[in-house]
């Protein structure tokens, strides 16, 4: 059974039918990726099976069991990590606390239980910010683990966003844009990076315009238009689809 399962999913916002009757499955293991032109329906798609938004029709299952509807504090308690298009750091805490804030969103569910389990939450503390600082150098931020967010470049703030995912200690975890803003060389890094987070068996369901990056990294690819699915592949057989060269990328490549 596939790890994720979307079955003809639907969302309108009014009369905006943002994504439309989609349907796919993500094995485990791999690097999947949503491509398709601007407005069509990409980070909606995240955001229907991240628990921001609620699906209008269509179901989404975790392992076979239905997470359509549930709040994203519940999938991260069961592996379910994302980053975003635009930054969500906390820019007046330091760069290890923002990471520490992931590992705090999967233990939340069963605070109160931590708290009487363990002898104090300092411990608790100590050991997530040990926890937070070697995610850190994880992503290649080793660097800046007791620096500010603010005095960080915006390069070094999206992998610390990519960390603060990572602390949610997920399976399955969704990238939105990571390259978006970055230079060649940065791209490159995060290239790698992505890379090292499929290598450590974390599923990755990436959103990304840098089509290098995407026929570099991914074993699947997903491509909508308009909200609704128009092609479904390898990045070769996706490549060679006439629906898509004449809808995305023969205008973009
Ligand atoms: N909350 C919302 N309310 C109303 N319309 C929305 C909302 N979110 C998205 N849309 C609309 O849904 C469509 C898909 O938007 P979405 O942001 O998912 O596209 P995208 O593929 O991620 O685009 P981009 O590549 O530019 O990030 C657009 O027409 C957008 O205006």
């Amino acid at each position: 059974m596939s790890m994720l399962q979307v079955k003809d999913l639907s969302i309108h916002f009014g009369g905006v039918k943002a994504v439309q009757n989609v349907s796919f499955n993500i094995d485990a293991g791999i690097v999947y990726s949503v491509i398709g032109p601007n407005g069509a329906g990409k980070t909606t798609l995240f955001n229907l099976i991240t628990g921001v938004y609620k699906p209008t029709t269509g179901e989404i299952r975790l392992d076979g069991e239905a997470i359509h509807g549930k709040s994203p504090n519940e999938l991260a308690t069961r592996g379910v990590a994302r980053t975003f298009q635009n930054l969500q750091i906390c820019m007046n805490m330091t760069a290890v606390e923002n990471v520490m804030v992931g590992a705090h969103l999967r233990l939340d569910r069963n605070l109160v239980k931590a708290a009487l389990r363990f002898p104090g939450l300092k411990r608790r503390d100590a050991e997530t910010r040990a926890e937070a600082a070697e995610l850190m150098c994880f992503v290649g931020l080793e660097k800046y683990v007791e620096a500010r967010a603010d005095a960080m470049s915006y390069g070094a703030l999206k992998r610390l966003e990519i960390a603060r995912a990572l602390a949610m200690k997920p399976r399955l975890i969704f990238l939105d844009e990571p390259a978006a803003g970055l230079n060649p060389k940065e791209t490159i890094e995060v290239d790698h990076l992505v890379r090292k987070i499929a290598d450590s068996g974390v599923t990755v369901v990436l959103v990304e315009h840098d089509m290098k990056m995407v026929m570099n990294l991914s074993d699947r690819i997903l491509v909508l238009d308009y909200g609704k699915k128009l092609a479904e592949g390898s990045g070769e057989e996706v490549r060679k689809n006439p629906d898509v060269i004449a809808a995305y990328l023969g205008a973009h490549a």
